[in-house]
């Protein structure tokens, strides 16, 4: 038996902890606040964290792009579809790939992250946590033929502006409680179903799950689940309220300790004590869950429990520290995390990191049906359920008893190992019969073969990798799972449209920095550096652009482009969108139709994003300074519009590609100019 197999499994919770939640303030759900902030600060801030880190869900941001055709005048599109900035983060889309032959190795795959940590990682990480070996990104691998009409690979890296500001973190109570996290307590019997529309479900609820019973079951999940969300409610209104009782009394407590001879009051170190505390190898565990706990609960409300003098960046830059060590981050990583949430949503992601992820499975429609599919499993000692009701073909496996990558229906092709998340994307898409669409970076192939399953074997999909190897295992799925109408093929993916365009639909899964996915591949705790997100950015909004280009305004279906990643990042996030926006003014965001999810960003640490919805015309478009080489106006609405590459920042890593390329070629390569003092360019209207 895989040692997967042997795990229980807990709910996909992220799914459904991603809410409605419309706000910069943070991206953990408030049901996830009510829900778990008591155990995290029991669990997280009294317990050290498990050294074996394996999989969980990680958040992933699909974006929804629709792509308008130019239109002259101030003609619209047809298209009923609201236009409304949406960010849907989306978990981690891994697809456990067992090429024919291999089968047990896609039950090892989904388990032994021991493996993979000890693989050195790349800079580029795939959704499914694969090494990627020779990807295509660097920009060392960019070629810069100053012929090139577009500006689609001259573009400034668009810069995060940090601002040193404090900000003040929205107060969320942090409570001590010692409540188990719903997933660790996830029984390991199917959950009875307790609805009331059936007596039978009732009695057979502690039975197997059998083919009769299992749409009963799937009923009665959800009403489990509705009851839950209520009781959630209720539980995040007691907890505010509970929250701010147990401030007072933390209040009261302190007052009393500092009477206690007993009792230590908490001091934050100084700067001093700090380096003093590195030199003699670091605190003992038990000090710094204190500190941390401290901490939280001064930032939670620094103006009532800071201590006199002390300011609110000492204390963030304790706690940043203090989270590193705990949680065997590199500073950088875990600065840039830590600034994306409050302070309590924050602890809660990086404990989120250290918690397994659900096993799921996608059934493959073009094979099977999920009940055909989930009593063929139960038949071999399966212990699975419906994921929920927003998909119709993704199980949750809880126990196994046999590999669950390895059973003949695995090898048949009746699913994939899949996270639930990596379905999302493709929902998005949704992808029509008859349709030719492109994933432009799809190896292994877990969204290319839903797309086919969606699409019914019929119109075509282009599925491109830019990593060769990889499209081996790409091609086995398309086989294993029987897609006919897949042509598999390895550019780089800003080759496109050059290679091919007129898409009805595009799908850009990008290569990225896996920040969403840490506890499947606990290696980017320490492997990721500024110049990663920086180069990854870039290469993220080169191949949007590409992407956008290549669907087609004239088609009669769709004409859509989803761009998501298994990252946190806003650089790599809202920040590609916003700059795919500003450089394609033909394009709009539209609603994703998912049921869950929440906008993102669309301002962040003194960055805004363009929050435009409309459609523009796009008339003409002409290069304005010869000498920039790389930018260019568009008339939009008769503004024109700098829609060019245009920043200093960039020109460092043009040349630095184009010397690249040029010592590849044999040629002679000119010394290195120095940047110029300003970034001048910057989007007007002119006259
Ligand atoms: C997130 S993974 C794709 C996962 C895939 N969509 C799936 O669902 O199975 C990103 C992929 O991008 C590929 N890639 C990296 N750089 C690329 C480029 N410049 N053009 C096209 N693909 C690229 C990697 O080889 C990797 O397979």
């Amino acid at each position: 038996m895989g040692r997967r197999a042997k795990n229980k499994q807990g709910d996909p919770s992220p799914l459904t902890e991603v809410t409605a939640d419309n706000g910069a303030s943070g991206r953990l759900s408030a049901k996830k606040l009510g829900k778990r902030k008591a155990d995290v600060e029991e669990d997280v801030l009294t317990k050290r964290p498990s050294k074996k880190v394996k999989e969980t869900e990680g958040k992933k941001g699909a974006k929804d792009v629709k792509v308008e055709k130019k239109k002259s005048g101030k003609e619209k599109t047809g298209k009923t579809k609201k236009s409304k900035k949406v960010t849907v983060e989306e978990d981690e889309d891994d697809e456990m790939v067992v090429e024919e032959g291999e089968g047990s190795e896609g039950w090892e795959d989904v388990d032994d992250d021991d493996d993979l940590k000890a693989q050195a990682k790349s800079l580029f990480r795939d959704s499914d946590g694969e090494e990627l070996e020779g990807f295509v990104g660097d920009l060392d691998d960019l070629e810069i033929d100053g012929d090139e009409d577009d500006d689609m690979i001259r573009g400034p890296v668009q810069e995060l502006e940090f601002s040193d500001e404090e900000e003040d973190e929205p107060t969320v109570p942090i409570r001590l409680k010692g409540k188990k996290s719903k997933q660790l307590e996830r029984p390991l019997k199917i959950i009875p179903t307790g609805s009331d529309e059936s007596s039978d479900e009732e009695s057979d609820e502690d039975g197997p799950i059998t083919m009769a019973n299992m749409e009963a079951r799937s009923k009665a999940l959800d009403a489990k689940a509705r009851r839950e969300a209520e009781l959630d409610m209720e539980e995040l209104q007691n907890a505010e309220l509970a929250g701010q009782e147990d401030d007072e009394d933390f209040e009261g407590e302190a007052e009393e300790g500092d009477e206690d001879e007993g009792a230590e009051a908490f001091e934050l170190p100084t700067a001093e004590e700090r380096e003093e505390e590195k030199k003699t190898g670091g605190p003992q565990v038990h000090v710094v869950q204190r500190r941390m706990r401290e901490c939280v609960h001064v930032l939670n409300n620094f103006k009532r429990f800071a201590a006199k003098g002390r300011s609110r960046s000492e204390y963030v830059q304790q706690l940043i520290s203090d989270i590193a060590s705990y949680y065997g981050y590199n500073e950088f990583l875990t600065e840039k995390l830590f600034q994306l949430f409050p302070v309590s949503e924050a602890i809660e992601f990086f404990e989120a990191n250290e918690v397994p992820r659900p096993v799921t499975i996608r059934t493959n429609t073009l094979r099977t049906r999920r009940r055909d599919l989930a009593q063929a499993l139960i038949n071999r000692g399966v212990n699975l359920e419906p994921i929920g009701k927003w998909t119709n073909v993704g199980l949750q496996v809880f126990e196994s008893s046999v590999p669950i990558g390895a059973t003949p229906e695995y090898l048949a092709g009746h699913y994939m190992l899949q996270a639930a998340s990596s379905f999302l994307p493709v929902i998005a898409l949704s992808p029509q019969p008859g349709e030719r669409v492109l994933d432009m970076a799809s190896a292994p192939g877990g969204k290319t073969t839903h797309m086919a399953a969606l699409m019914e074997n019929t119109g075509v999909v282009f599925a491109n990798d830019a990593n060769k190897a990889r499209t081996k295992s790409l091609t086995a799925n398309v086989h294993r799972l029987g897609c006919k109408n897949v042509v598999v093929c390895s550019y780089d993916g800003r080759e496109f449209p050059k290679v091919m365009g007129g898409f009805d639909r595009v799908l850009l899964d990008a290569p990225c920095s896996g920040t969403g996915v840490i506890s499947k591949d606990a290696s980017v705790k320490t492997n990721k550096s500024e110049r990663d997100f920086t180069l990854l950015s870039h290469l993220q909004k080169q191949l949007i652009l590409c992407a956008i280009d290549s669907v087609s305004p004239d088609s009669k279906t769709g004409g859509y482009l989803v761009y998501s990643t298994c990252s946190v990042t806003v650089d790599e996030n809202e920040a590609v969108v916003d700059y795919a926006l500003r450089k394609r003014p033909n394009v709009k965001l539209v609603e994703t139709g998912l049921e869950f999810g929440k906008p993102g960003f669309t301002s962040y640490r003194g960055k805004s994003f363009d929050p435009r919805f409309k459609v523009e015309k796009r008339t003409k478009t002409k290069p304005i300074d010869e000498d920039e080489g790389e930018s260019s106006k568009m008339e939009v609405d008769g503004e024109k519009r700098d829609i060019g590459f245009d920043s200093d920042e960039d020109r460092k890593y043009l040349e630095e590609s184009k010397r690249n390329s040029m010592k590849a070629k044999g040629l002679r390569v000119p010394p290195r100019t120095k940047p110029a003092s300003s970034s001048t360019k910057i989007i007007e209207a002119t006259a």
